[in-house]
């Protein structure tokens, strides 16, 4: 069976480019300046954050008993919430942060060491969707997919152990918060654990794949031509991000603009991705969301990118298809889907030359035969 490692390398999602040190930058280099300022933050012609300054990404306390009906509305009109009271607890979130934060202070020659190499997936390198976009972010990330072992002896050769140990605990409570997400996501659209074929008999989701993704987001001279993380989408069923104290994360409000998703003390923010958007028939779409940068305080973030087992084929759930709304996405497994957006990623980029995709648009026809159609715009 291909593993979650094997597909994201069969496409071209990982750019293996070095980044300078960051911080013995003055100025902006010209490979790391966004082009009009108007392409790169408004995909869509919006307005300013400041109209809907009142609108906030819901906050939902998973202790509520009405959190299922509050987690279907804001999956509905946001694509994304924060979530309290979800039982992981702080001093894990601290030091998984912790850990971040030591591996990205790291010597850079130090972090090269555990770079991605040229055919793998885990290690340092640039942001996971930096090959699909002209211009370098300003942010710097280590993907985790598999046991970080190796990678972690080369970083810290006296306590690697330490840090795998954080790893391993942060990745065993999210892959449980996880799958209490899932079925509360999918219950609110009436989905219960008789209804999904991959789940086994006490409700989990075997085989289940996840990476865990840390982005460092370093001070930046110049910030409003700057880019942290390019809009895009996720390729997962449900994205878990843990931000530290520091604001930057924006999601589309569609149609009204990039609302900034302010880091709450504790809360984690979910993000449906594209494989649940097509699981839900397009009922929950996944969010586009990006990161700023900012000129004083360092930015950080751990994303638990959680997809089905590599041999599941995801498809708009029976249920949520009916002569009213015909099935609006083939079936895909995870391999063959992240193929797919990498494909047509490249596709529009080169047609219309935009500097952020309106991934939404990019998966929304497909015919009788099981062949996507792209659609750019
Ligand atoms: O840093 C963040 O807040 C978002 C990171 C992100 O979108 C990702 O890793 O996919
Ligand atoms: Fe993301």
């Amino acid at each position: 069976m291909p593993s979650l490692s094997d597909a994201f390398r069969a496409h071209p999602v990982y750019l293996h480019q070095k980044h300078p040190d960051f911080n013995s930058l003055q100025e902006l280099p010209d490979s790391y300046a966004w082009p009009q300022h108007d392409d790169v933050r408004s995909p869509y012609p919006s307005s300013p954050d400041t109209v809907l300054a009142q609108e906030n990404v819901p906050v939902i306390d998973l202790k509520d008993p009405n959190a299922p009906k509050l987690i279907g509305h804001a999956c509905k009109t946001w694509g994304a919430f924060q979530v309290i009271n979800h039982g992981i607890p702080t001093t894990l979130l601290d030091d998984i942060e912790r850990a971040g934060k030591t591996l990205f202070s790291l010597p850079p020659q130090q972090k090269h060491k555990a770079a991605r190499s040229p055919d793998g997936v885990s290690g340092y390198g640039v942001a996971r969707i930096s090959s699909f976009f002209p211009k370098l972010m300003w942010s710097e990330g280590f993907t985790i997919a598999g046991s970080p072992l190796e990678h972690f002896r080369q970083l810290w050769p006296q306590d690697y152990t330490k840090y795998c140990d954080i790893v391993l605990e942060y990745e065993e409570e999210m892959k449980k918060l996880a799958g209490k997400l899932m079925w509360l996501v999918l219950a609110s659209l009436g989905i219960s654990k008789e209804d999904i074929k991959w789940a086994g008999p006490r409700g989990e989701f075997k085989g289940a794949c996840a990476a865990l993704q840390l982005n460092s987001y370093p001070t930046c001279p110049d910030p409003d031509r700057a880019m942290g993380m390019a809009a895009h989408t996720d390729s997962t069923l449900l994205t878990i991000l843990h931000q530290n104290g520091i604001s930057g994360l924006q999601v589309l409000r569609e149609g009204n603009g990039w609302i900034t998703v302010p880091p709450l003390p504790g809360g984690l923010v979910i993000n449906v991705g594209d494989l649940f958007h097509i699981l839900s028939n397009g009922l929950y779409r996944s969010v586009l969301h990006r990161v700023l940068v900012n000129r004083s305080q360092p930015r950080l973030s751990v994303a638990y990118l959680y997809g089905p087992s590599t041999n599941v084929k995801i498809s708009p759930h029976p249920k949520l298809v009916g002569p009213s709304r015909p099935p609006m996405y083939r079936a895909v497994t995870w391999n063959e889907y992240l193929g797919t957006k990498a494909k047509h990623f490249n596709e529009a980029l080169s047609l219309v030359r935009l500097c952020v995709l309106p991934i939404n648009g990019l998966f929304d026809a497909s015919d009788s035969h099981g062949n996507t159609t792209v659609k750019v715009g």
